[in-house]
């Protein structure tokens, strides 16, 4: 079967002054991916739920919202209650992520678990039968624009085995440093879902571009 990859523009890159216009210009994505930054759990400080309230009411398209905060434990829940379709949070910083998925599931959200580049997978796998989203990053959380770090491929495969063998039934998604030059070797390791800011937000036709992304991802996933 031909695998229909998943394109979730990711908006830190677009212009926050004229979001609803920048999620019209992606019309086409799949989901739009939303980072929120604390300034604490990663060295940048971006947007909250008030915003995320109002694109919600800009937008057809599911947020995917990303939360780079600390006490994830805490502030979660609010982001699924408001209506986000996908909320993810950080491995390295919930503190109960079992407890933290099912109070989100039961918010009517899917649950996210973000590992940084260098967090290992095996110690999350019993964790990630709670979960729907696992998110690989392939950048160090908090910037856009950055190179892509091929090594984090590896997680993306064993979570693909994982998923594959009916060991765990996720969304694999990876986030940072996602383009033309570097969607095809993610999408062979297996993902479903690829984030992609400055590569969709900086083209010319940015609703083009995510065309053009899932056109190279599908051609390059593996049929499953
Ligand atoms: O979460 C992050 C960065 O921390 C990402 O979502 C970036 O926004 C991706 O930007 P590009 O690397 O695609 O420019």
């Amino acid at each position: 079967m031909v695998h229909q990859p998943m394109i979730a523009p990711s908006i830190l890159s677009a212009d926050f002054a004229r979001l609803a216009e920048e999620a019209a210009a992606v019309s086409g994505a799949d989901w739009l991916h939303v980072d929120v930054m604390d300034a604490h759990f990663v060295p940048n400080l971006t947007i909250g739920l008030p915003v995320v309230k109002s694109l919600l009411r800009a937008t057809d398209i599911p947020l995917d919202c990303h939360l780079m905060i600390e006490d994830p434990d805490r502030w979660a829940i609010g982001y699924a209650e408001a209506g986000a379709y996908n909320v993810t949070v950080h491995a390295e910083a919930a503190a109960d992520p079992v407890q933290l998925a099912k109070n989100l599931r039961a918010a009517g959200a899917k649950a996210g678990l973000s590992l940084k580049p260098g967090t290992p997978i095996e110690p999350y796998v019993d964790v990630l039968k709670h979960y729907d989203t696992l998110l690989v990053m392939s950048v160090e959380p908090g910037f856009g624009g950055q190179k892509f770090m091929a090594d984090v491929l590896d997680k993306a495969r064993t979570a693909r085995r994982l998923v594959d063998t009916g060991h765990l039934r996720l969304v694999v998604e990876i986030d940072g440093g996602i383009n033309a030059d570097t969607i095809e070797q993610a999408a062979e390791a297996g993902v479903d879902c690829f984030v992609a800011g400055s590569a969709v937000y900086d083209a010319t036709d940015p609703g083009q571009a995510v065309a053009r992304l899932r056109a190279q991802a599908a051609q390059a996933s593996p049929a499953r």
